[in-house]
């Protein structure tokens, strides 16, 4: 089986396919459109990309090619506990005060927020594609004074110094990543562990109807199901024009989601199960 991710080599996703998938071919991807494209065309069988974070929420990329551009089921996800290190060149590392640039993934930036407002403060911070991405371009220019927040692994992987550790702003940093294909996927037995099973559906609301939320979402509570996320994303056709991804803590049975569907597009809704899928947790630390 052949497992894209979202690269390169030691970015927070590729650990995350390494403890999941340990055995199969493993192969880095520069975008997270890339990762779903390739298993759209048949060139992957699953891609494994980060959907959410417990600090700064969606990765809205994420949830809005799955939306709009590929029709691909979620058949699992995987939740990490992600770290945050500053690193530098050693060439640089008694410097790193003076850094000129920061460089990570947007999502990394965010979870630092703290510590750059008051130990960086004035020095820039530049998205690159990925934590791995941005470990790697400063390893490449040991001739500017830069740093990467990253992981350790990508620490070790890109030859640099960890200068401040654990620098994400609360300690309950996880990122949620999703396992999408077009067939049922397999997940061998690792050391990850097993939540419970959950359901994503994307609700669209017909247009002008007061209190319409409200009575979608009564559908779910007088059936006693559970929702542990509701985001709302633009359906990307006009000014407050919404749609809702609904993630319900159960399997699809035969009962009691079909039940809610079909009250919901009785009310004039669109419904879609974007996937109903197992829930992992990977318990070991980086290092
Ligand atoms: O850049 C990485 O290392 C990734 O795996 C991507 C990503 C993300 O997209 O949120 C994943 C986990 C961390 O939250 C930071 C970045």
């Amino acid at each position: 089986m052949k497992v894209v991710h979202l690269g390169p080599k030691a970015t927070f996703n590729h650990f995350t396919v390494v403890k999941a998938f340990p055995n199969e071919e493993i192969v880095p991807m520069m975008t997270i459109p890339e990762c779903l494209d390739a298993v759209m065309a048949d060139q992957a069988d699953v891609a494994v990309v980060p959907l959410e974070n417990a600090l700064e929420g969606s990765v809205t990329i994420t949830l809005d090619y799955l939306v709009h551009e590929v029709k691909l089921p979620i058949q699992g996800e995987i939740n990490t506990p992600i770290q945050q290190h500053f690193m530098v060149h050693p060439h640089n590392r008694d410097n790193w005060r003076r850094v000129s640039c920061v460089y990570s993934h947007s999502h990394a930036i965010a979870q630092c927020h703290k510590f750059l407002h008051h130990e960086l403060k004035g020095v820039p911070s530049d998205r690159m594609t990925s934590t791995a991405a941005a470990a790697q371009f400063v390893k490449e220019n040991p001739q500017l004074n830069i740093a990467a927040i990253a992981s350790e692994l990508a620490a070790k992987e890109y030859g640099l110094d960890i200068v401040r550790p654990n620098i994400h702003d609360y300690s309950h940093n996880t990122t949620r990543f999703i396992v999408v294909s077009k067939k049922p996927v397999e997940f061998p037995e690792t050391d990850c562990s097993i939540n419970g099973k959950k359901t994503t559906l994307m609700i669209e609301l017909p247009e002008n109807h007061p209190g319409m939320l409200h009575t979608v979402l009564s559908a779910f509570a007088w059936r006693k199901l559970n929702l542990s996320k509701i985001e709302s994303r633009p359906m990307k056709t006009g000014l407050g024009k919404y749609f809702f991804l609904v993630d319900v803590e159960m399997e699809l049975d035969e009962v009691l989601i079909p039940g809610t569907i079909q009250e919901l597009e009785a009310l004039g809704c669109k419904v879609s199960i974007l996937g109903s899928y197992q829930s992992f947790s990977i318990k070991g630390l980086q290092s």
